[in-house]
């Protein structure tokens, strides 16, 4: 069975930086690529990225490049670009058969693609994985502790992978749900924000709750429908990750959410930002993917509005409270 020890990361942000921190904390060689000249240059020089991971101390085996053809010898590939960028880089990486492991929790705008759609298009013979789960980037980065989902179509991928990523703090579960996965990463982006929204605008706790379980109910009729299975969304990479992100200003969603509850416009709060809010490319997608399928995700469509400046916080908040009462399982 193949071992993967050689891994290289595609993207220099916060995550793909804690997850290259990760795998080099023991003084295992890692390659990252980034984007932005001066990530590199700090990596390599002061081994940090002031820029997306500030506070993180990184290893001195982790060098990172800004030359995708460095990732070519690597035999296998985390992918951790937000999904609007997300086609754009995977045309410029080297030729190679190494698995791609995507970490990116979103959908794209118009082809309504996720990451292994996008993937299968343009690599239609490589062997594809997704790594999602409840991980904030600075906590793995400090190496505490953190469970995660593991998903490939072929199990023996998975597990290998699995057993290659695995650390004592760090623990992948696997699974063979790749759309399930890719479904809750991107749907619980989505309803943070909403959840954010509800904490700026001090609405309570109660609704907290409510938004947390409505909007999982949301999830669930969504990856159902798209072929998710039920025990995905109902685990880390789902569930697990909603509950993350739906209760702490960490997540850029949550934050970005507190700051619409507030009163901010959302292209005040979107101006000039470095880092990604992924729901908030996201929201208009996955509803209109939703309507155009017929699936009701009232919370997903409310999250669209507001940070399309389509509608405000109050109004949004009276339409939903205001829908036909109806069954629980509906
Ligand atoms: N930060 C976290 O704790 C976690 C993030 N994720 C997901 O990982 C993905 C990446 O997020 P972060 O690493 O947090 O990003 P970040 O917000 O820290 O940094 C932004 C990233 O976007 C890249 N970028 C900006 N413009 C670009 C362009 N035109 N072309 C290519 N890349 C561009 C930057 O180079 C940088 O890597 C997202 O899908 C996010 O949802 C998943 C789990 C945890
Ligand atoms: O996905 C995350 C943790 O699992 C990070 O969430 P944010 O992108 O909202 O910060």
């Amino acid at each position: 069975m193949t071992s993967y020890e050689n891994f290289g990361i595609v993207g220099g942000g916060a995550w793909g930086t804690a997850l290259a921190q990760l795998l080099a904390a023991e003084g295992a060689p890692v390659r990252l690529w980034a984007r932005e000249a001066e990530v590199v240059a700090a990596i390599n020089a002061e081994h940090r990225n002031p820029l997306f991971l500030p506070g993180a101390a990184l290893s001195p085996s982790l060098a990172a490049t800004a030359d995708l053809a460095e990732l070519g010898d690597r035999n296998a590939l985390l992918v951790v670009v937000p999904v609007p960028y997300l086609r754009a880089v995977l045309a410029e990486l080297p030729a190679s058969d190494a698995p791609l492991i995507f970490c990116s929790k979103g959908m794209e705008a118009e082809s309504f693609a996720f990451p292994i759609d996008i993937a299968r298009a343009i690599f239609p013979q490589r062997p594809l994985a997704v790594l999602s789960g409840p991980t904030f980037a600075n906590e793995v980065a400090a190496g505490l502790p953190t469970a995660i989902t593991l998903a490939a179509a072929d199990p023996a991928l998975a597990e290998a992978l699995a057993r290659a990523l695995a650390r004592p703090h760090f623990r992948p579960y696997v699974s063979t749900d790749m759309i399930g996965a890719e479904i809750g990463g991107a749907v619980k982006n989505i309803l943070a924000i909403a959840c954010g929204i509800v904490d700026g605008a001090g609405l309570g706790l109660n609704a907290r709750a409510a938004l947390i379980s409505r909007g999982f109910a949301e999830m669930t009729r969504f990856g159902l429908a798209r072929g998710a299975e039920a025990e995905t969304l109902a685990g880390l990479a789902g569930l697990g990750d909603l509950v993350l992100t739906c209760t702490s200003s960490n997540s850029r969603n949550f934050a970005l959410g507190q700051g619409l509850g507030r009163g901010t416009s959302a292209a005040a709060l979107m101006a000039d930002r470095r880092t990604v809010a992924e729901g908030a490319f996201s929201a208009p997608v996955v509803a209109a993917a939703a309507r155009a399928q017929g699936i009701d995700m009232p919370i997903t469509d409310a999250v669209a509005r507001l940070v399309a400046g389509e509608t405000h916080v109050a109004d949004a908040v009276q339409a939903l409270l205001s829908r036909p009462l109806r069954p629980e399982g509906r």
